[in-house]
């Protein structure tokens, strides 16, 4: 039996992730009670007893679990944004990565939620040279209101007179260094991020002006090699053609959902393109992933307890 510690569990990422773990007799969970989870010793004892961590705090507080697990033998799965470029760290996306390489990783540093999408679509077709890594690429996106944890939650479900909230307007959201150096790019994407009033949900989208891309494949070459790059993927679905209704949507009140799935939608003479990712922030986005990688970690099948 594996021993896991979520340190913050008692927040919105530490829930979906017990919710997941929950039954399954891989794995006991160690837990604090409510006065003790924020208490350093408390903690520190948590993660020189168990076999695996999964860190769901702000980014401070995950750099600081880190160095209260020092000299334990833990291995370490962080959702926050504090390693996932940092030296050491495995990026936790196996589809990307490689299953091996994080199912023998000590250390493992999940993607972002909106990099998740970002860097399904652009990664495996900048690495088959379909796209430049030289590129100015952009990004938009909408999320659920759940990505901002906690507190956005309280703020979105406090307040229903908010029906659209643009931000990360200075341009420096701390998810552009990891899609760009997960994906191999030269230059940091322009993203223009979105909130919505739904709970959970996300559409990460890549506009490509193809015909003016050096080098650039055809649709179907874009469509083709993502198909082929997540053939043996459970998680990662490539949707061709178009959706019932010519549209995507995202619903209040939709369901848990760890899957993943990637469109490419291309104008009628092929020089325009839309990658599309769609996922749950909450599911491919986070608690989905770690307990993904988890399984993997611990030799497990895959998308046991997944939501697919
Ligand atoms: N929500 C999402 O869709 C995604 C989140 N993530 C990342 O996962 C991490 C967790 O996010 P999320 O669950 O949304 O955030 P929440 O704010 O919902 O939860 C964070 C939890 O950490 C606890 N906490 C804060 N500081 C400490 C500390 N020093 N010691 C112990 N516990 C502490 C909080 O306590 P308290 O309850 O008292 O506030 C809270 O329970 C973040 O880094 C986030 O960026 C990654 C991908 C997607
Ligand atoms: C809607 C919303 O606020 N989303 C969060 C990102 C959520 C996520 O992916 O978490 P990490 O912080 O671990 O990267 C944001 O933009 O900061």
């Amino acid at each position: 039996m594996n021993k896991v510690f979520i340190d913050g569990a008692a927040g919105t990422t530490g829930l979906e992730i017990a919710d997941r773990l929950a039954g399954r007799r891989e794995f006991s969970l160690i837990t604090l009670d409510d006065d003790q989870r924020k208490d350093a010793r408390a903690r520190r004892d948590a993660f020189h007893a168990a076999d695996f961590a999964i860190l769901c705090l702000p980014d401070d507080a995950a750099r600081q679990a880190v160095s209260l697990a020092d000299g334990s033998a833990v291995r370490i799965i962080d959702a926050s944004s504090a390693h996932r470029i940092s030296p050491g760290w495995t990026f936790g996306f196996p589809e990307v990565v490689g299953r091996d390489a994080v199912a023998d990783a000590h250390r493992v540093s999940n993607p972002g939620c909106y990099s998740t999408g970002f860097i399904a679509l652009v990664a495996p077709l900048v690495r088959a040279g379909l796209i430049p890594a030289d590129w100015s690429y952009t990004c938009n996106a909408v999320s659920g209101y759940s990505g901002g944890g906690k507190a956005l939650i309280e703020r979105f479900e406090g307040d229903p007179g908010i029906a659209y909230r643009a931000y990360a307007l200075g341009l420096g959201h701390k998810h552009v260094p990891e899609m760009q150096v997960r994906s191999g790019l030269s230059h940091a994407p322009l993203f223009s991020p979105a909130v919505i009033p739904a709970h959970r949900g996300m559409v990460v989208e890549v506009p490509l002006p193809l015909a003016a891309m050096p080098g650039a494949g055809s649709p179907d070459d874009l469509a083709g090699a993502l198909t082929e790059f997540y053939s043996g993927s459970p998680v990662v679905k490539v949707v061709r053609g178009m959706p019932a209704d010519g549209e995507l949507l995202i619903r209040e009140g939709a369901a848990p959902a760890d899957g993943l799935e990637l469109h490419v939608f291309a104008s009628e003479d092929g020089s325009q393109v839309r990658l599309v990712a769609v996922l749950d922030n909450l599911g491919k986005g986070a608690s989905g992933a770690a307990v993904q990688n988890l399984n993997l970690m611990a030799g497990l099948p895959e998308t046991a307890g997944l939501r697919l």
